[in-house]
């Protein structure tokens, strides 16, 4: 059994600003920066295996919680969003032809134009997962932590998902032989001692 710990990276100015990012690459923003600064990883994650998405949002946030370089992993690239990358989710939910839909309707196979399915994401993401040798940090993006949670859940991207997906706190999934499984408790970064 390993244990596979998650965290998602801090803001940047389009997350603030509601626009969809998936793989173009928005760097943290300065305020982002400064609250991840304050932080640490808690023991014992402070010295396990830590990997990264290529993006720099999220390689950024790896090293200023842990003070360490990430392995940039492409597996944990966030979901391809296609022609929606740069659209603001707002403008999106309103237009009547963009054939977007909620999330919690999408099933594991709905792809936004040009983009990545939930499933090909669980596609990249299983190998990399299992076949991990120790207990690993990755540092990501909802996209990529909301399809570990639902292998790890049963959640099928249909309803409401079993669980928030929240900054600045560890999600922790059980793998073994295949089979993965949620812890019930998150775990908080830590404030950095000076
Ligand atoms: O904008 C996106 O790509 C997603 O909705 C959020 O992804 P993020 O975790 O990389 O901000």
């Amino acid at each position: 059994m390993i244990r596979l710990a998650l965290l998602r990276h801090g803001h940047t100015s389009w997350n603030r600003a509601g626009r969809i990012q998936g793989r173009t690459d928005i760097p943290l923003d300065p305020e982002a920066a400064d609250v991840l600064r304050s932080l640490a990883l808690p023991r014992p994650w402070d010295t396990c295996a830590l990997a990264s998405s290529p993006l720099a949002r999220a390689a950024e946030t790896a090293r200023l919680v842990s003070g360490r370089e990430p392995e940039k992993v492409p597996a944990l690239m966030e979901m391809d969003w296609g022609d929606w990358e740069g659209l603001h989710a707002a403008d999106l939910h309103a237009a009547e032809d963009a054939d977007h839909r909620p999330i919690e309707t999408w099933g594991w196979n709905y792809t936004p134009p040009n983009g990545e399915a939930p499933a090909a994401l669980r596609e990249r993401l299983k190998p990399w997962a299992e076949n991990l040798s120790e207990d690993t940090l990755a540092v990501c993006h909802i996209g990529v932590m909301r399809a570990a949670l639902a292998l790890a859940t049963g959640w099928q991207f249909e309803g409401p998902a079993p669980f928030r997906i929240k900054r600045n706190r560890l999600y922790v999934i059980r793998i073994a032989d295949g089979e993965w499984y949620l812890e019930p408790d998150t775990i908080p970064l830590v404030e950095r001692s000076m």
